[in-house]
This record gives C-alpha cells, sequence and structure tokens, in this order.
C-alpha cells in the first residue's frame, strides 16, 4: 500500500526541534490563511469602512445640532439626517459582509489546520503516540483548532479594530477639547494595567483548562472503550467517581477563570462610568462658559460612550488571544514532535523476501536508566537477536511472555527502530526501504486485531485498496472468515467501532484476511490465531499453510499447534533468541521449549528429554493441541483421534 501524497507532503506549518515562545506558534499558524487572503484582507479592509462610519455618526451628531438644530434650518436637518442614516445603513451592511465572508475563510483554516494535524498523527511512530493520552489529541484536534478559528475569525480582527478605534477616538476627543481628552486619556491607564496583570494568570488557567479537557475527553474514551470489563467487574461507581472527580477539576480550573474574568469585568464596567461622571460635570461647565458648543458635548459623550465596548472588550480579546496562544502552543507539540522514523531512499524491494536480523537490540525510549546511561540489561526489551528467513520459509517465534516476540514483530515493518543492529530485507536495511515500499513488502496480523467503523470489505481492502472480488474470497478462505457472508449485508456490513459486534475470533480472521489479502512477500503473524477454538483453528492452518510456502513467514506461537505452521523454530528468551531449530530439535533438546509448549511434567524430576522425533510425527500428535511421548501418527486419546500407534503410552496434556 503507497501512503496517501499528503501524509508525505509537509504541513503548512514547519516543524521546528525546540520549544520556544508560546505568540510564535500563533504566528506560524498564520500561513494557514495564505489561501483565504483575498477574503480575509476583503473582510479586514470592510471592518475598518464600517469603523469609519462608526466614527462618522458622532460626528455627524454634532454637525446636526450645532447647525441646522441651532440655526432651526429645516432643510439641512433633512439632509444631514438622511445622510447619518444613510452611514447606519451602510454600516449595518458592512457588517453583513465581513461576517460572511470570514465565516467561510476561517472554517477553510480550521479545516485544513485538522487536517494537517491528522495527518501528522499518522506519521508520528509508535513511541510518540506510546506516550500520548488519546484524549489529549483529541481535545487538540477538535477543541484547541476551533479556539484558533474563533480568533482568527473574530479575535484578530475585532483586537485591531478595538485598538484602532481607542486610538483614534481619543485623538479625536483630544482635538475636540483637550481637558476632557484627558480625562478620558487617565481612565485607560489603569485598564491597560488590570489587562497586562491579569493576562498572565489567565494564560496559566487557560492551559491548565485545555490541558484537564484532555484528561475528561481520555476518561470518557477509556469507558465507553471499556465497558465491557467495567460492568463485569461491577465498577460503574469507583469509573464514576474518578470521571467526576476529573470533571470537578476541571469545573474548579474554570470557576478560577471565571472570577478572575469577573475581577477585571468589573473594573472595566466601574472605569468608565467614573469617567462619564466627570466628563459630563466638566463638560456643562465648559459649555456654561462658552469654551465648547452644545454640539462638541453632545458628539464628545457619545464618541465617549462607543469607547466602552472597545475597551471592555479588550479584555476579553486578550483573554481569547490568550487562549489560542495556549491551543496554538499544544497544536504545535504535536507538529513539532520528533519523526524519527522516515523514509529511506529505496523506493522499491527486491522481489526475494529474505529476511535477516543481524544483531538486534531494542530499548524502549526512556528505558536508559534515567541518566543516559544504557541502564542495564533490564532495559533492552530485545539484545543480539540474530536470524534469518530464506524466501517461502516460515519460522515460528517461541518464547515466554513478555520474552519480546511483539516488539520483534514490530521492528520488522519499522513500527519501531532497532536501537542497534540492522534487520535487512533481500540485503536491504528496512531503513534504507520508502515506508510505503516497506509496508507493502510486510504485512502484520495482530493478536489484538483492531477494525474500523467501516464496511468488512474496507476493513479487508484496507492494505490493498484495488483487491478483486475473488481476491478477497481467496483471503476469506485462507482465514476460514466465511462468516462475514452471513452477516445482515455480508461484506458491505458495517461493523461496529472496532468491531466490537463481532467475536473476538471473527476479528482475528478479519485481520487474519487483511493481512494475507495484502499480498506481502513476508507475513507477520503476531500470535493471531490465539482466540480460534482447535477445529476452527486447524481449518486456518491448513489453508494458511499453502499461503505460507509462497511468502516469508514470521509466526509468533504460544501454542504447540501454531508452531506445525512454520518451518523452523526460534525461541526467544529474556529477548535473545537462544535456539533455532525444527520444532522436534527443540522439544527433543531444550527443556524450556518442552515446557512453553507442553508442560512436560518430566522437567520437574530432572528425567533427561524424550528422544528426537520425526517431525511428521511430532506435527501429528500436536496438531490436536496435546502431546503424546513419541512416535505417534494420529495418536491423541483426549480429543478423539485414538491412541498412540507405536508405542501405546498414555496422551498428555
Ligand atoms: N510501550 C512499551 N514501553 C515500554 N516497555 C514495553 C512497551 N511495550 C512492551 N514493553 C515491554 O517489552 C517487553 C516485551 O514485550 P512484548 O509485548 O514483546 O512481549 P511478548 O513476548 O509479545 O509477550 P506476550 O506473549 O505476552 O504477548 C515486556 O517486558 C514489556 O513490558
Amino acid at each position: 500500500m503507497t501512503a496517501p501524497a499528503r501524509l508525505r507532503s509537509e504541513p503548512a506549518i514547519a516543524p521546528i526541534p525546540t520549544r520556544r515562545r508560546r505568540h510564535t506558534d500563533l504566528l506560524r499558524l498564520l500561513p494557514y490563511l495564505r489561501p483565504y487572503r483575498a477574503r480575509w484582507i476583503t473582510m479586514v479592509v470592510i471592518a475598518f469602512v464600517s469603523l469609519g462610519a462608526t466614527i462618522a455618526i458622532p460626528l455627524m451628531t454634532k454637525a446636526v445640532i450645532d447647525g441646522p438644530v441651532q440655526h432651526h434650518d429645516q432643510r439641512g436637518l433633512w439632509v444631514l439626517g438622511t445622510a447619518a442614516l444613510g452611514v447606519g445603513v451602510l454600516e449595518a451592511v458592512l457588517w453583513f459582509i465581513r461576517r460572511w465572508l470570514v465565516t467561510r475563510a476561517t472554517m477553510g483554516v480550521e479545516r485544513d489546520i485538522r487536517k494537517d494535524l491528522y495527518a501528522r498523527l499518522q506519521i508520528l511512530p509508535m513511541s510518540f503516540h506510546n506516550q500520548w493520552q488519546s484524549g489529549q489529541l483529541l481535545s487538540r484536534i477538535m477543541n484547541d483548532l476551533s479556539t484558533v478559528r474563533r480568533f482568527l475569525s473574530f479575535g484578530v480582527v475585532f483586537l485591531l479594530l478595538n485598538v484602532t478605534q481607542i486610538v483614534v477616538i481619543t485623538g479625536i476627543l483630544l482635538a475636540m477639547y483637550w481637558p476632557l481628552g484627558v480625562v478620558v486619556l487617565l481612565s485607560v491607564a489603569p485598564i491597560t494595567a488590570t489587562v497586562l496583570h491579569n493576562q498572565r494568570q489567565f494564560t496559566v488557567l487557560s492551559r491548565m483548562a485545555q490541558d484537564q479537557a484532555g484528561v475528561v475527553a481520555t476518561g470518557v474514551e477509556e469507558s465507553a472503550l471499556g465497558l465491557r470489563v467495567i460492568k463485569s467487574f461491577g465498577r460503574e461507581d469507583y469509573v464514576f467517581d474518578r470521571f467526576d472527580g476529573q470533571v470537578s477539576e476541571l469545573f474548579d480550573i474554570q470557576v478560577r477563570k471565571v472570577r478572575l474574568q469577573a475581577r477585571f469585568w468589573t473594573l472595566l464596567e466601574v472605569i468608565p462610568n467614573l469617567t462619564l461622571i466627570v466628563v459630563l460635570g466638566l463638560g456643562a461647565a465648559a459649555v456654561g462658559s462658552g469654551r465648547i458648543t452644545l454640539g462638541t458635548l453632545v458628539a464628545f459623550i457619545t464618541m465617549m460612550l462607543s469607547l466602552v465596548w472597545p475597551i471592555a472588550s479588550l479584555g476579553f480579546l486578550l483573554s481569547m488571544t490568550q487562549e489560542s496562544m495556549t491551543a496554538a502552543d499544544r497544536v504545535a507539540e504535536i507538529f513539532d514532535a520528533r519523526v524519527d522514523i522516515t523514509d529511506g531512499p529505496v523506493d522499491e524491494a527486491r522481489a526475494g523476501g529474505r529476511l535477516q536480523l543481524s544483531d538486534v537490540g531494542f530499548r524502549f525510549p526512556g528505558n536508559d536508566g534515567g541518566d543516559g546511561s544504557e541502564g542495564g540489561d533490564s532495559a533492552w526489551a530485545l539484545r543480539h537477536v540474530d536470524l534469518e528467513i530464506e524466501p517461502g520459509e516460515t519460522i515460528a517465534l517461541v518464547g515466554a511472555t513478555g520474552s519480546g516476540k511483539s516488539v520483534l514483530t514490530a521492528l520488522i515493518p519499522r513500527l519501531y527502530d532497532v536501537t542497534e543492529g540492522s534487520i535487512r530485507i533481500d540485503g536491504t536495511d528496512v531503513r534504507e526501504l520508502s515506508l510505503p515500499a516497506l509496508r507493502s513488502t510486510v504485512a502484520t496480523a495482530f493478536e489484538d486485531p483492531t477494525l474500523f467503523s467501516l464496511s468488512v470489505r474496507e476493513n479487508l481492502t484496507l492494505g490493498r485498496p484495488d483487491a478483486s472480488d475473488e481476491e478477497i474470497a481467496e483471503a476469506i478462505e485462507v482465514a476460514q472468515a466465511q462468516f462475514v457472508h452471513d452477516l445482515p449485508f455480508g461484506l458491505d456490513t458495517r461493523i461496529g467501532e472496532q468491531g466490537m459486534s463481532l467475536s473476538g475470533g471473527q476479528r482475528q480472521r478479519l485481520s487474519l484476511a487483511r493481512a494475507v489479502l495484502a499480498r506481502p512477500r513476508i507475513l507477520v503473524l503476531d500470535d493471531t490465531l490465539s482466540a480460534l477454538d482447535v477445529h476452527t483453528e486447524a481449518l486456518v492452518e491448513e489453508a494458511l499453510g499453502r499461503m505460507l510456502h509462497d511468502v516469508t513467514g514470521l509466526v509468533v506461537a504460544h501454542r504447540a499447534s501454531t508452531v506445525l505452521l512454520a518451518d523452523r523454530v526460534a525461541l526467544l528468551e529474556h529477548g535473545t533468541i537462544t535456539h533455532v531449530g525444527t520444532h522436534a530439535q527443540l522439544l527433543a533438546t531444550v527443556p524450556h521449549y518442552r515446557y512453553l509448549l507442553a508442560a512436560d511434567d518430566e522437567l520437574d524430576d530432572g528425567a533427561p528429554p524424550d528422544p528426537v522425533w520425526d517431525t511428521d510425527d511430532a506435527r501429528a500428535e500436536l496438531r490436536c493441541g496435546h502431546e503424546v511421548a513419541s512416535g505417534a501418527e494420529e495418536a491423541c486419546r483426549d480429543c478423539g483421534a485414538g491412541e498412540s500407534t507405536e508405542t501405546g503410552r498414555e496422551v498428555r496434556r
């Protein structure tokens, strides 16, 4: 499968390696406005023209009072009155156009950033996703982007507009009658000081609230996915209490935010009203002594009142700016996360399928002892792993739980990169291959199969969208997933979230069919058959065995029956492959292997291992999941296949 071109292209926001000051994060999102710049600039121009109309109306009022009203000029009154009305209507129309223009532009910006963010999440390595709660990602991709959109559509425009309005009107007021202008100017100072004082505290609270919203989203997601577990243990109350705690914490932070805003807003309401009282008193005295006209005083007060909203909203707009800076910061954390698994230069893998692991070591990021040292052997999930699999050969990977089998299989398609050593496919290091080339060469079916809220067909063709109906049918047959034909709409049946409406075994079989359908040269099965009953497993293995002749296979096996799919077996102990050989050889010579697959009770009394068996005999006895001492063809009393044909010895589990 080739990765969509969009995923491989760089987002409009260029990732930068180190974290820096927050306001630059918001600026870094501005390039997203580029495709909409014509609309956006028109919208800003219109906003400024309508600001002109807002300022013109009080000036026209002054002209009406000092001119036609004072001189009883009826005609002049009509002319100026109609002009003022025209300006008012124009202002309203311009507001409408501005809103209409801005909605499309900023919605488009939000959509574009969201798409790039999603693409980034797809590219980011498993190590990133291991460290991030999904709710945090969800709240960034949904809430934070909406916050940024609101700022770009509304906040930034009004911030510019209001600051301009405050500066221009204060200038006009000073020009009209400077003593009153100074009073107004003085009233702006405490407001500015308050705004700056609150800004820092508000930013901290905004960030806390946004992070806590991510925690709440994670809580909802986890309880929805884990509903069965919660119900089966009867722990609804416990989960509710935990959620209650998370929501209450969010509530507390929001209340602290509101309290801060309330103090702030009170000040913003009180100061303009006090200023108005002073201006009215001083203005009336100035009119009385003839230093200004009545028209000037009315225009002055009208203009001064028109300052109340821009000044008051300045606080709100600055809060919004803070919030969107925090949101942009959180979004940038994803864009800036390191993508350490990147494309190699080779676009096409060779046709063979020879897989070679040389001295492979792997340590999870952060598992270095905390002091930059290697952290001792326990820090390594895998160490000194050597393994070669020839084209068409299948190796079973056997090991105790936690020995590193899944980690090893994840290294082949580069879900993680090796920490040391190398993995080669047909002689080419997997890091040299482009990711699409590598991932079309290797297909994996996982033990815990994830299915998507899509139709069965879409789920199956995830690795190969162009698969024909015949190929789909073939893959279904290999995976013994014929049950899909009995679903209400067959292959077009939409399966629920994570395929929840299917049983575990059904999901595993679909996951297997999906991997088979991808037609890989290397097929990795990570304990894919663990949820199947022995009979279904036998059927799948028979069909899969035929398919495995043509591909290189690495099959993680916990059960002896699965081992029988393989030509050879590799035993993984504590992150290292200690033995490689046929099943029969390992069974005969390696007590730990026998213990893992057969729970051999002779191990306890120190008896020597059984003699080496013929491979076919061993397969016969183990296909049903039970073990006989030696030489049996189809001997198993437990599952009704008869007694051991040669020795007649007891059949043991
Ligand atoms: N994301 C992770 N971060 C840190 N350690 C991890 C992570 N995933 C797995 N491990 C550790 O790596 C080791 C190997 O895990 P792995 O899943 O490969 O075991 P496994 O052999 O597949 O086990 P099982 O048979 O139970 O599936 C374990 O000790 C596990 O705790």
